[in-house]
């Protein structure tokens, strides 16, 4: 770990923002999963858009029809859910860049260890080994490299 005075990162544009389209009723939390438009496209062999040419099961790995509409409806839940995951970190990146700021404008160095090694026993504690690995990549996100 390399002491530095470097300023505290500040948030990137998000990117999540860019791929907003995720705003129809199944991607609120709660909301019943909307299927894939294509995977859901029946008993239709082939095609199931203009926009993209590759059949429910192409997409999906499934198959049956019920198989590719479950996946299909999963899927959004899951764009909607890393949406979220991503607008936190970037919501996490802006805070912290504050107190790395106000640590560093006051004569304190960027990066604060033993308040780092709470963090990691807390998502540890959570998630187990990987929770660790993940909780170093969101502090990298944050602090950037040391
Ligand atoms: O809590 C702090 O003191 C911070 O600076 C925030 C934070 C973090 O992103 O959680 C970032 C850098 C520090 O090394 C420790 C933690």
């Amino acid at each position: 770990m390399t002491p530095t005075t470097t300023p505290a990162r500040t948030a990137p544009a998000a990117p999540a923002a860019a791929r907003a389209t995720t705003a129809s009723a199944a991607s609120r939390p709660g909301a019943p999963a909307a299927p894939h438009p294509q995977a859901a496209a029946g008993t239709t062999p082939r095609a199931a858009s203009k926009a993209d040419p590759r059949t429910a099961a192409e997409i999906t790995g499934a198959r049956s029809d019920d198989a590719a509409e479950l996946i299909a409806g999963a899927r959004e839940r899951i764009d909607a859910l890393d949406d979220r995951i991503i607008g936190l970190i970037q919501e996490r990146m802006a805070v912290s860049a504050v107190i790395q700021e106000a640590r560093i404008g006051s004569g304190g160095r960027r990066v604060n260890l033993a308040r780092e090694m709470e963090i990691l026993g807390r998502y540890r504690d959570a998630l187990g080994k990987p929770g660790t690995a993940l909780s170093m990549n969101v502090l990298e996100l944050c602090r950037g490299r040391v």
